[in-house]
């Protein structure tokens, strides 16, 4: 049974199909401040939050059993991602299911201001009728700058776009074709700041978006501007908002969102020129409904299925790219494993080359599996996807990866070289098409076999009498060999041997092996070879 602790006000109509499920445990409980939950944390495997309770190192460092944080909304900047990251927990989103009711508020954000409705309604509300002061400006014929072109962003757009609105919009990602065909010129910020008569703000908070709507933009303003943001408060720089407010720079400005929620003591709600809501913009039923419906149904289908849909801290695989990489999931992990034993000390640099079809996708999660297979002989099983690049990096390993989309003999063909001082080991790897997964070259010796749990890789020198004795030996020991498989440069040279025995080999065997004539140097290689994230 998994247990599921729900900490914010979410759907429990939309967690349905996970409160039924005879799998699953879900506990609500929305009153809990940091210490309580830090305290029950370790009882659970799935935490669910909206974005009013703050997911802290303090928690995530007792949250011993925890494997999923999923959030119902878009912004994840409530939960610290990277201290999630770094103990190996997946932290998902629901991207899609609020994004009509955060673009229709900000729509109304838009109406609301630009016709002073809030103020006009308290006015009224208090027996005056003063048809003056409450007059509006049209949107038709303005310009509206958008802040950010994603899902919001553009639905604002399109809405504003059917109110007879030019769109101005700044995003790294809009694409000049995007930009054409959607009728939105694209332009800089500072080119925002000078022209537009409206501008609404719909990126995430992050280092860079943080205080982007600054005083030297208000500078550049005009006066007329009409400000939103229904994003995340920190994006408009509060201060610099109000300033521009009281100097004329601009008229006005609509907020839902604050540098600090629950936004009670704060100018910024006081302020004449300025309408506030209290976080609203994914508060429909519709949204809340979907929001938890995605989450309920993508923790259900990771603890079921290990399908990540909407991972915010891993890769994630879909469609077509799902069915054409998954042969090579487990492949790489086993190629990993392999790599770290037959390399005796720890490497201190990893070289990743993906040649063929292959490198035309996204390699990520077949990158994190090599990794995977590399840390688990020493970290064990707290190394997952989620974390393997961050405690690669905490080993002192660098990694370069090297795509090249010709063919390199195989249709796909993976190379991992494990690298220190002193020297490295190449291994390639490939699916055959009938045949499965291959190890296909050790170092220069070409090879060809399927990863098994217990292999021995013998170096030796190539000569006669050598197999015999060395299938008498494992006899005495009784380990059955289930197959075998040379690989030498020369008659008489430097040889690979690997076998594929049934039972793991005793250090006591490998000893016994170590006084063939001949014999050079033996690895053991033992694969884990269940599959999970
Ligand atoms: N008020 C609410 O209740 C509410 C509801 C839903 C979403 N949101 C917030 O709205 C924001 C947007 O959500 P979305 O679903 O549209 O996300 P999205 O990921 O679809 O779009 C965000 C866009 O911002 C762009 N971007 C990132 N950094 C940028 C930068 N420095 N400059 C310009 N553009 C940049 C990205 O390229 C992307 O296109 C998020 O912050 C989310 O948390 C708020
Ligand atoms: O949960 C909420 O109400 C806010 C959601 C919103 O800010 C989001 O980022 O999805």
């Amino acid at each position: 049974m998994y247990k599921v602790i729900v900490v914010d006000p979410i759907s429990e109509e939309g967690l349905k199909s996970l409160i039924d499920h005879k799998d699953f445990q879900v506990d609500i409980n929305t009153n809990l401040n940091e210490e309580e939950l830090t305290q029950i944390i370790s009882n659970y495997d799935a935490l669910i939050v909206r974005s009013q309770t703050q997911i802290t190192p303090n928690i995530l460092s007792s949250a011993k059993n925890l494997r999923v944080i999923a959030r119902a909304g878009v912004g994840v900047d409530n939960i610290d991602v990277d201290c999630a990251t770094k103990q190996g927990i997946l932290v998902i989103n629901a991207p899609d299911g609020n994004t009509i009711s955060a673009t229709e508020h900000s729509m109304a954000m838009i109406l609301a201001m630009a016709r002073n409705i809030p103020e006009a309604h308290r006015s009224l509300q208090s027996g005056e009728w003063d048809r003056k002061t409450y007059r509006g400006t049209e949107l038709y014929q303005k310009t509206l700058g958008v802040i950010g072109a994603g899902r919001i962003g553009l639905g604002v757009a399109k809405r504003a776009q059917s109110f007879g609105m030019n769109i101005l919009a700044f995003d790294p990602y809009l694409s000049s074709d995007d930009a054409k065909r959607l009728e939105i010129t694209r332009a800089t910020v500072e080119e925002i700041a000078e022209q537009s008569d409206f501008i609404t703000v719909h990126t995430p908070l992050t280092p860079k978006t943080k205080g982007l709507i600054n005083e030297d933009f208000f500078n550049l303003a005009k006066p007329n501007l009409q400000i939103i943001n229904v994003a995340r408060g920190g994006i408009i720089d509060e201060e610099a908002l109000i300033k521009a407010l009281d100097d004329g720079k601009i008229a006005k400005a609509a907020l839902d969102v604050y540098n600090n929620e629950p936004a009670n003591n704060t100018p910024l709600t006081q302020h004449d020129k300025i309408i506030v809501t209290p976080h609203l913009g994914a508060s429909t039923i519709e949204a809340q409904e979907k929001v938890a419906v995605s989450v309920a149904n993508e923790i259900i289908d990771i603890f079921e299925h290990n399908n990540v849909l909407h991972a915010v801290n891993a890769p994630q695989m879909s469609g077509e790219v799902e069915a054409e990489l998954r042969p090579f999931v487990e492949l790489s992990r086993t190629t990993g494993e392999i790599g770290i034993q037959l390399f005796d000390k720890g490497p201190r640099e990893l070289k990743i080359k993906y040649h063929g079809e292959i490198a035309l996708d996204d390699t990520s999660i077949i990158t994190r599996q090599l990794v995977k297979g590399v840390l688990q002989q020493d970290l064990g099983d707290h190394v997952n996807l989620i974390n393997a690049l961050v405690l690669l990096n905490e080993q002192g390993v660098t990694y370069q990866i090297e795509k090249n989309s010709k063919k390199h003999g195989f249709s796909n063909y993976i190379e991992l070289e494990l690298i220190n001082k002193e020297h490295s080991i190449r291994i390639g790897s490939t699916v055959l098409n009938g045949y499965g997964p291959r190890i296909v070259k050790i170092n220069d010796y070409p090879v060809d076999f399927k990863p098994e749990k217990h292999m021995l890789f013998i170096y030796h020198t190539d000569r006669p009498g050598i197999v015999g004795k060395m299938g008498q030996i494992l006899g005495e020991h009784n380990i059955n060999i289930a197959s075998m498989h040379l690989g030498r440069h020369s008659i008489g040279g430097e040889a690979l041997m690997i076998l594929s025995i049934d039972t793991i080999a005793s250090e006591e065997t490998i000893s016994d092996l170590y006084a063939i004539d001949g014999f050079k140097s033996i690895h053991k290689a033992d694969i884990n070879s269940t599959f999970e994230t």
